[in-house]
């Protein structure tokens, strides 16, 4: 099949400024495809790009089939960075109303958009006009709107950011609907969690270039786990293990040593807790912890600091 969208060796320069450097993505069809990277990494560029709201200097894209996005709108659902909605507008003729642009009939985008704000709590809100709404409510009803004509694929630019706790879970869940439902799905964040939780795929920018492309498990198999192991005995034996180059000390309560086991490369559970029987060490407690995706971006990016100079060397603090 071929893919839903096709970016290949998109590069970008505003003025002195090159804002995309060489990025390719490709995303298949019913796909959650996260678009992740550090603010200012590239990502709005990139899908301004994929939509077809700005050329690329160089490189192809491919979406829905087509050349142009233009020729598709019909089957897309955009939510970009920048909000805004008719003010005066009631919520639900927002909403149909951006479905009749999308070619609907009044009557149906009316009664979709019912729905819609009915199932996703805001029934209360249909008949109030945007500018009554709180600002995550207008943001809800935006990413309802990109949905409103029933799309194969939705772009959704940030669309975590400015919203509270509980409206980011009602946002993943509506994701997940959407997937379930069959539509290919792509949205850039800054916040692995929700790309931890939702992704097939995840693509990872930092200055305009491609850093990774794969599963969320691929990107996690990058680093390797942290193995921690309590003890009352002597573990220097593990040293033998070739894939074991440090063990570490942490902390001791009760004459329990809690160890923490740096090795290279993977290490299996079988093997770890093998050799340690083999050694007469009793296992008072032994666990492996699987690197978050936070921690793989900020390996890749080149560190915690890589991440936040980047943010501030565009003027960007906000870390939501
Ligand atoms: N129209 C423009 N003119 C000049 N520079 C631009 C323009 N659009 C983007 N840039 C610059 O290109 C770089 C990439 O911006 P872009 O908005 O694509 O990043 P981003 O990854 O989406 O960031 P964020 O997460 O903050 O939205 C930034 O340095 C930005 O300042």
């Amino acid at each position: 099949m071929a893919p839903i969208v096709e970016l290949s060796n998109i590069h970008k320069r505003f003025g002195d400024h090159i804002a995309v450097e060489d990025v390719s993505m490709q995303v298949e069809p019913g796909q959650v495809y996260g678009f992740l990277g550090p603010n200012g990494a590239g990502k709005t560029t990139s899908i301004r790009i994929m939509l077809g709201i700005i050329d690329p200097d160089r490189g192809t894209r491919q979406i829905l089939g087509a050349q142009s996005a233009l020729s598709v709108s019909h089957r897309v659902g955009y939510l970009p960075e920048e909000r805004g909605l008719y003010k005066n507008m009631s919520a639900q003729n927002v909403i149909a109303y951006l479905g009749q642009l999308k070619g609907m009939d009044g009557a149906s985008a009316k009664r979709r958009a019912g729905e819609l704000l009915e199932r996703y709590g805001l029934a209360d809100a249909a008949k109030k006009r945007v500018k009554q709404l709180s600002k995550g409510m207008a943001q809800k009803v935006q990413v309802l709107s990109t949905m409103v004509h029933d799309p194969d694929l939705v772009v959704l630019d940030e669309p975590f950011s400015g919203l509270d706790p509980v409206n980011q879970q009602v946002l993943e869940d509506l994701l997940m609907d959407m997937k379930q439902a069959g539509k290919t799905i792509i949205f850039s964040t800054h916040v692995m969690q929700h790309a931890e939780r939702l992704c097939d795929r995840i693509g990872l920018i930092a200055h305009g270039r491609d850093v990774f492309n794969g599963t969320v498990g691929e990107a996690k198999r990058l680093l390797t786990p942290r193995i921690l192991l309590r003890t009352k005995d002597d573990i220097m034996a593990l040293h033998e293990l070739e894939a074991v180059r440090d063990v570490t000390p942490i902390s001791e309560e009760n004459g329990v040593m809690e160890w923490e086991i740096v090795t290279q490369g993977r290490v299996s559970t079988e093997e770890l807790v093998g050799r340690c029987m083999e050694h007469r060490i009793e296992i008072a407690h032994f666990s492996m912890i699987e690197p978050s995706l936070h921690e793989v971006f900020v390996h890749l990016v080149g560190g915690e600091k890589a991440v936040e100079d980047q943010n501030v060397s565009k003027g960007w603090g906000d870390a939501t």
